[in-house]
This record gives structure tokens, C-alpha cells and sequence, in this order.
């Protein structure tokens, strides 16, 4: 086992003859938070696409676990231990809070071939770690509500909540704050600081105070390309970092 959990080579996606990715070398620390900012147009859902595997790069390679993955397909990707959370939302609307989450549990274990004593065994490991998210995620009040009926702050919280489930080794998080209230915002913030502690995250954000209060490590991407990577008081405090955003208000 290596420190770097997630790991990029000079990766490229290529629109036409417009690179939006154009040669990013990123290296994901085991156990960290950490964030990819930039200004709009920078590339970053381009970048998160490619890991995901819902693009395929034009050039360059991805590792996980130092596994080449750079052509594995979404799910296996899942199979191999990276979650997402969406950005349109992805709930089963009718169905409750908890079972949301149990069947998010239930994931890839391909429980169908499994025998009836196993099935049971698992259903209720299932039932159990559903349990232990809902109390993680603090919606363990609304087990029973319909997915539907939670405010649209509670219902990201929930997709958060599904991602971790089958206990991933990297959680990857395409702005979760994204159309939350401001009320809401500080309940994700807090969700994400704590799930740091036991995993490792890959996170695109726009809210620079979450940013800056819960990252270990920014990247700061501009143009495609890696313009500056550190701690938060380091990207805080460059220059460039100001000046590719000032550009942006412009
Ligand atoms: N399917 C596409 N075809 C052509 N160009 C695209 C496509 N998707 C994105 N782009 C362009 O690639 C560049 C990077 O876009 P991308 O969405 O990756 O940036 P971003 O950093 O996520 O921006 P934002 O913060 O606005 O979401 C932009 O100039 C965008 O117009």
C-alpha cells in the first residue's frame, strides 16, 4: 500500500480541438480531504468526469491503489472502491430515508447468488449499516420519511449518506453545496469535515469558506491546467490564485 490513494499522469480531455483537461498530474493522499477549485471554465467537472469514469481521457493515465483504471468503466470503477455523490439527484423518491440508504448498502454485493442463510446475514448487515449512517448523516429522525419529503439540503445529505454506504476507499464529491440554502450549508460543511476523519475525499467545490475550513490539500485549477496545489493558507496567500479569479470577475 502506497500514501497516494488516487493518482493522475499528465491527463487530457480534448473537446474537438479544445483541451479542457490539458496534462494534470494530481496525487491523492490516503485519508485526506482533498479539493480541486478553480474558476468557472477551468476544467474541474472535465477533470471529475474523467475519474469517474463518465469520459474518457484523450491522453494521459489514472491509478487507484496504483491499478491503472484509465479504461475502466464507471461501474467498475465502483467496484473497485470509488463512490460519488451526484449533482442532479439521484434518490428513490418514494421510498424512505432508510431504505435509501439500505439499498445503497446493498450496492455491488450480487446478493442474488448468494444462499438463503447468507441472504439473511446480509440483509441484515445491510439493515445495520443503514442504521449506522442514518445516526452519521443526523437524519436519523426522518428513518422513516420519503426521500421526496426532505428539504432539498437534507435530500444532498442523504446522497452523501448512500455514497459512503458501501464503504469506499476514495468518496468523490462533484459540489455537494450546490443549490443548498444557506441554512443548509453548514450541516454538509460539518458532514464532509467529519467523514475526513475515516476517509479519504476528492472534492469540487465553489464555496471557498467550506474550501478553505475543511481541505488538507487545494488544487487550483485554471485554463485545464494545475496553476497551484498546497495547504489552504498557501493557495490562500498566492497571488496567481487571485489573479486567475480577479480574471474571471472581469
Ligand atoms: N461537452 C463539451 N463540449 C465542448 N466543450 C465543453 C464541453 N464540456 C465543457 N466544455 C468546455 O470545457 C471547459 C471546461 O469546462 P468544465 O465544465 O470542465 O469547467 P469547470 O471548471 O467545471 O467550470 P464550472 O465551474 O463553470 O462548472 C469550458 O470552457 C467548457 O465550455
Amino acid at each position: 500500500m502506497t500514501d497516494v490513494l488516487l493518482e493522475t499522469r499528465d491527463l487530457a480531455l480534448a473537446y474537438g480541438a479544445f483541451r479542457a483537461v490539458d496534462g494534470v498530474s494530481l496525487r491523492i493522499a490516503r485519508g485526506s480531504i482533498h479539493t480541486v477549485i478553480g474558476p468557472n471554465g477551468a476544467g474541474k467537472t472535465s477533470l471529475f468526469h474523467c475519474l469517474t469514469g463518465e469520459r474518457r481521457p484523450t491522453a494521459g493515465r489514472i491509478l487507484l491503489d496504483g491499478r491503472e483504471i484509465t479504461r475502466e468503466p464507471p461501474h467498475g470503477r465502483v467496484g473497485l472502491g470509488m463512490s460519488r455523490s451526484f449533482q442532479v439527484t439521484s434518490l428513490f423518491q418514494e421510498l424512505s430515508v432508510h431504505e435509501n440508504l439500505r439499498l445503497a448498502a446493498q450496492g455491488i454485493d450480487g446478493w442474488r447468488a448468494l444462499n438463503f442463510w447468507q441472504r439473511l446475514n446480509k440483509r441484515r448487515e445491510h439493515l445495520a449499516r443503514a442504521d449506522e449512517i442514518l445516526e452519521r448523516i443526523g437524519l436519523a429522525e426522518r428513518a422513516g420519511v420519503a426521500a421526496g419529503e426532505l428539504s432539498h439540503g437534507q435530500q444532498r445529505i442523504l446522497e452523501v449518506g448512500m455514497a459512503i454506504c458501501p464503504r469506499p476507499k476514495l468518496l468523490l464529491l462533484d459540489e455537494p453545496t450546490s443549490g443548498m440554502g444557506i441554512d443548509d450549508i453548514p450541516s454538509m460543511t460539518s458532514l464532509i469535515g467529519e467523514l475526513g476523519k475515516d476517509h479519504s475525499i476528492l472534492l469540487i467545490e465553489h464555496n471557498m469558506s467550506i474550501v478553505m475550513s475543511i481541505s488538507d490539500t487545494i488544487t487550483v485549477m485554471n485554463r485545464g491546467q494545475v496553476l497551484v496545489e498546497g495547504d489552504p493558507e498557501t493557495v490562500r496567500s498566492d497571488a496567481r490564485v487571485r489573479d486567475a479569479y480577479l480574471g474571471e470577475a472581469a
